[in-house]
């Protein structure tokens, strides 16, 4: 979508609320040129004593008064019917925008920092909630009071017109100028608005970091500097502003002068009378505000321009075609077996792949596991079979389903991944289980039962408030163990038919990994298990355990028959017997 496309769009979903307010407006509009009128030919009445003069005097006060009444009505339907579509497009945009953060990819998000997002959605979002809104309003109002006041200044005097608008012009010129220089600092300011949100989200999520290793002055420093920046950018603004907004309000005050020193000449060679220059003060006047407003319209679309290119870059980003497909509602009916066949990966940018030639199957209900040191691409392997990263196609098959063809969306239906880094909600423990699955019917009984089979239930019955203790920011009150046993609790709520645990039990004891593998394979007895650990303690009773070294498969088996045939796994066990011992 172009720019033009872009604003279009968006405006045309209020197109009738903008309709309205666009007659609203002209009313206002010819209601305010036409009061003058009656204010002339009632001034001109007053020194004639006839009684069908005093009728027309009386006539003309009246038709001020109803026009100033009738005006104050359409004034606020103009306002309402302009300023809530601002409203309505930000809503809506909101909307969109999440719409469209949730379908992007993972490499998007690599890319783009949370706390620019963060900007985006408040910052410049508020600059297209007052492009659609006052920006609107007062630039109708501008042009309708720009082209009808001086079409009746004209018909008063053509010359006086002329001769009074010329400062006007004057001003229009230099004001000009000033926009064009601001448009680059409007642009600069947005830009450092989100830079400082990206760095002090940065700053938040590692402020127990910064807080033990004492970097509290440097992170002031870093911040004050793009602080700094932003308030450079800001007075520069300032600056023009307050040079060129006050120039419309001069260039007002001296078309008065204009009027009243030759229009005054004029009357004196009675060429103008003194309702007309009494109406032309009045024209003049009215000017007035559109032309103050002029600045702040030309602030309101350069905020409004800058914003809808940050918002677009969000918009425009590209979701891949294939997860663009609508996925299929129908559910497998029994699991199906995970191929993966000679699978090679390298991240973009990437020299050497981080995955070679990788090749194994995962059968309806078998349990394997990956063995592999740190950084032998583990975690790249869970990442290409959920399809988080963009695997080439003819590598990873779901039965006969290619899965770099199927809409990501479909492809989850069928798979659960727990992390090693769980992510878990400021709220309660329960609701942190029941997550996503709003909408189901699932009863305490359930959540009841994935809490002990997580093995968290007795830590869960020490909590004060039990499972509605509240567990903080990103799990914050609960231990690294807790917080990884949680997920596995939420995950073990939905069904899936292939359940993937990418270390997730690295924060917790041997014993406490035995029980909550033991009770999980109990459990989930038809679905299969791929399990990613670096300790074998976790992986021994799996039918099948991959050996992961510099992103080859090095050898496979089953624990005895690695223990016989595997020189590296048979020294991992062994040096790992040690820790165990040690715990137990
Ligand atoms: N997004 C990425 N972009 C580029 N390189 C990456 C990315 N993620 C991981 N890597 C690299 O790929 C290699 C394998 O990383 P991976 O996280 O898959 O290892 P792992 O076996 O899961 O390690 P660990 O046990 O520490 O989690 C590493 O050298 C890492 O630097």
């Amino acid at each position: 979508m172009t720019k033009r496309q872009f604003i279009l769009h968006y405006f045309l979903l209020n197109k009738w609320s903008y309709l309205i307010a666009f007659v609203c407006i002209f009313l206002v509009n010819w209601l305010q040129v036409e009061i003058p009128r009656y204010i002339q030919q009632a001034i001109d009445l007053l020194g004639t004593a006839e009684a069908a003069a005093q009728h027309d005097l009386n006539r003309n006060v009246m038709f001020v008064v109803v026009f100033s009444l009738i005006m104050v009505g359409v004034r606020i339907m103009s306002r309402m019917f302009a300023l809530n579509p601002g409203r309505i497009t930000e809503a809506q945009l909101k909307n969109d925008l999440f719409f469209r953060l949730n379908r992007l990819p993972n490499a998007f998000h690599q890319k783009f920092a949370s706390g620019k997002l963060i900007s985006i959605i408040n910052n410049d979002l508020n600059g297209i909630r007052l492009f659609y809104g006052i920006g609107f309003l007062q630039l109708v109002n501008v042009i309708f009071a720009l082209s009808l006041t001086p079409i009746w200044m004209w018909r008063i005097s053509p010359s006086l017109m002329l001769y009074s608008v010329i400062p006007v012009v004057l001003a229009f010129f230099v004001f000009n100028q000033g926009f064009i220089r601001m448009r680059k600092y409007h642009t600069q300011r947005m830009h450092r608005l989100q830079r400082l949100s990206e760095q002090l989200m940065n700053y938040l999520s590692g402020i127990d970091l910064i807080k033990n290793q004492q970097m509290g002055p440097w992170v002031k420093q870093e911040i004050n500097r793009v602080n700094e920046e932003l308030l450079d950018t800001i007075m520069r603004v300032t600056r023009i502003q307050t040079f060129i907004m006050p120039l419309l309000d001069y260039a007002n005050d001296l078309m008065k002068v204009v009027i009243l020193g030759l229009g005054g000449y004029m009357l004196l060679q009675q060429n103008l009378t003194l309702g007309e220059i009494t109406a032309f003060l009045s024209y003049s006047a009215l000017l007035a505000l559109p032309l103050a407003q002029l600045g702040r319209i030309a602030v309101v679309y350069q905020m409004g321009m800058v914003s809808v290119e940050s918002v677009q870059s969000i918009l425009n980003a590209e979701i891949p075609k294939i997860d663009l497909q609508a996925s299929s509602e129908s559910e497998s009916s029994t699991t199906q077996t995970l191929s993966v066949r000679d699978l090679t990966f390298a991240y973009p940018g990437q020299d050497s792949p981080t995955l070679r030639n990788v090749s194994f199957d995962i059968q309806p209900g078998e349990k394997v596991g990956v063995l592999g040191s740190i950084g032998s691409g583990k975690s790249t392997l869970v990442n290409c079979i959920n399809h988080h990263l963009d695997v080439p196609a003819g590598h990873i098959f779901w039965g006969e389903e290619d899965i770099a063809q199927m809409p990501r969306r479909h492809w989850r239906r069928f798979i659960r991944t727990m992390t090693q880094e769980p992510y878990l909600f400021s709220d309660t423990v329960e609701a942190n289980i029941r997550f996503g699955t709003e909408g189901e019917s699932i009863d305490r009984g359930q959540v009841e039962e994935v809490l002990s089979l997580s093995q968290l239930a007795e830590d869960v019955s020490r909590f004060q408030s039990g499972d509605q203790t509240l567990v903080g920011e990103k799990g914050i009150m609960l231990s690294g163990g807790q917080k990884q046993r949680l997920s596995i609790a939420r995950a073990l709520l939905s069904p899936a038919d292939l359940i993937i645990m990418d270390n997730v039990l690295s924060a917790v004891d041997y014993e406490t990994e035995r029980k909550i593998l033991g009770g999980l394979f109990n459990r989930i007895g038809d679905q299969s298990v791929l399990v990613v650990s670096h300790r074998i303690s976790a992986l021994e009773s799996l039918d099948k355990i991959l050996v992961l070294h510099e992103g080859e498969v090095i050898a496979r088996g089953t624990h005895e028959e690695l223990l016989a045939n595997s020189d590296y796994y048979r020294e991992t066990w062994e040096l790992q017997q040690h820790d165990v011992e040690e715990q137990v």
